[in-house]
């Protein structure tokens, strides 16, 4: 793929009045590069090009030190998140991370002593930018002025990794494996090196490095709330030969507590493609994987996780179905009763029946008493979001009882 491959986005227009012309055209190349690949780089975007040289400066002379001295800032094991220096077990990658400055998580290596500054400037300024192509990419998709800057308001969440990549030891060696980012968008900026790709139709297609230009890909929560009209970029970074190869990688994530789903003026013709969940509930589930990798990467939790297919219906072959937060907390443990009524022979039945609910704000999952041999069988879910489905259920019955939804749709199988 040749630089002018993925479309380049001139910023350089929103930072003074007028020109919409110029504004125009940097809104068609975005939208153009979100819809055909999930991806663009953008130009004259306001972060100062001596900035990011310097920060890859520091990095590479950081990077340098020996082995001991980068384990002074190994991240706090109990910690949520591995903010600090961090490697690869195969010894493919080495990265630093930092969360915003105004978090308590952050640990900086006290050589070289520009190092803090500049990676916590650097934060500002991709801060900003993120908000800017935020802003941007709110227009094309015809959204309500400034709906995902109200959306995504909490600039906590956002994330700073400084990658080098290493050598690669043989052929097909990836120092990051494909992926798609948890972020809203994410954005990257490379050395000259080269390795980055990504995947569109089936195929690999290299990012070929472009001076001062900063790689912007879209994030699985713009993914959701467009319900697939724009796609989350799989890609990956490809081992580079006989040399290390440095990034700086931004993720513009989302605020942990606020809930993703796709957004009503994107389901009219399909339905919801993904069901709500929590950012940092999301977010949790990739971490957890980080510490403990599957061993295979199709095994990786993605944003399929929370896709509606049709596996996730019709498990059940139930009239009706109570107690299941039971089965739920105690993990199958105890299970729900399964019950029906057969209609009297010629004569009326009557009954009275009391349901000792849980309230609608509460939490449901099975509790970690139960989950020691086998693992949860549920993922977490919100009784009230849960009892919202089966009302909508009960005032349109789907024809099939298979069909009807039950706290199945909520078990972690095989399936996914
Ligand atoms: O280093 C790169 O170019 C890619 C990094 C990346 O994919 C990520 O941080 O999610
Ligand atoms: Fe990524």
């Amino acid at each position: 793929m040749t630089n002018s491959t993925i479309p380049t986005v001139v910023l350089s227009p929103f930072f003074c009045e007028g020109n919409e012309e110029g504004k125009k055209k940097a809104r068609k190349m975005l939208s153009q590069g979100c819809s055909e690949y999930g991806v663009f780089q953008v130009v004259n975007h306001g972060v100062p090009l001596g900035l990011l040289s310097r920060a890859m400066d520091t990095s590479k002379t950081f990077f340098a030190y020996p082995a001991e001295e980068k384990h002074k800032i190994s991240p706090d094991p109990v910690a949520l998140f591995p903010a600090g220096y961090n490697y690869s077990r195969d010894k493919l990658k080495e990265d630093f991370f930092m969360c915003s400055p105004t978090t308590t998580y952050n640990v900086f290596p006290s050589d070289p002593p520009e190092f803090r500054n500049v990676m916590e400037e650097l934060f500002a300024n991709f801060s900003n930018l993120g908000q800017l192509v935020e802003g941007i990419l709110n227009d094309c998709l015809g959204l309500p002025p400034n709906f995902l800057k109200n959306y995504n308001h909490d600039r906590d969440a956002d994330l700073l990794a400084v990658f080098k990549y290493l050598p690669a030891t043989k052929v097909g060696d990836l120092g990051n494996a494909p992926h798609r980012d948890a972020s809203s968008i994410t954005l990257l900026f490379q050395d000259e090196v080269g390795g980055l790709e990504f995947q569109k139709n089936g195929e690999w297609l290299p990012v070929t490095p472009t001076e001062g230009a900063i790689v912007v890909n879209v994030g699985d929560v713009i993914q959701v709330l467009t319900n697939n009209k724009i796609m989350s970029a799989t890609h990956r970074v490809v081992s580079p030969k006989g040399r290390t190869r440095l990034s700086l990688a931004y993720n513009y994530n989302l605020g942990g507590n606020t809930w993703v789903e796709p957004l009503s003026q994107f389901t009219q013709e399909s339905g919801p493609k993904y069901r709500r969940y929590l950012q940092k509930e999301y977010v949790a589930l990739r971490l957890k994987q980080k510490a403990h990798p599957p061993s295979r990467n199709e095994d990786r939790i993605s944003i399929d996780y929370y896709a509606i297919s049709a596996q996730d219906f019709g498990c059940s072959s139930l009239a009706l179905e109570n107690d299941e937060r039971v089965q739920v907390l105690t993990n199958k443990k105890i299970m729900s009763g399964i019950h029906r009524v057969v209609s009297p022979k010629g004569r009326n039945r009557l009954s009275f029946v009391y349901s000792y609910n849980l309230e609608g704000n509460t939490w449901v999952e099975p509790l970690s008493q139960f989950t020691q041999g086998t693992g949860p069988k549920y993922r977490g879910y919100l009784q009230k979001d849960y009892v919202a489905l089966r009302l909508k259920q009960k005032a349109h019955p789907p024809s099939r009882n298979e069909d009807r939804i039950t706290v199945d749709y909520y078990a972690i199988s095989a399936l996914e």
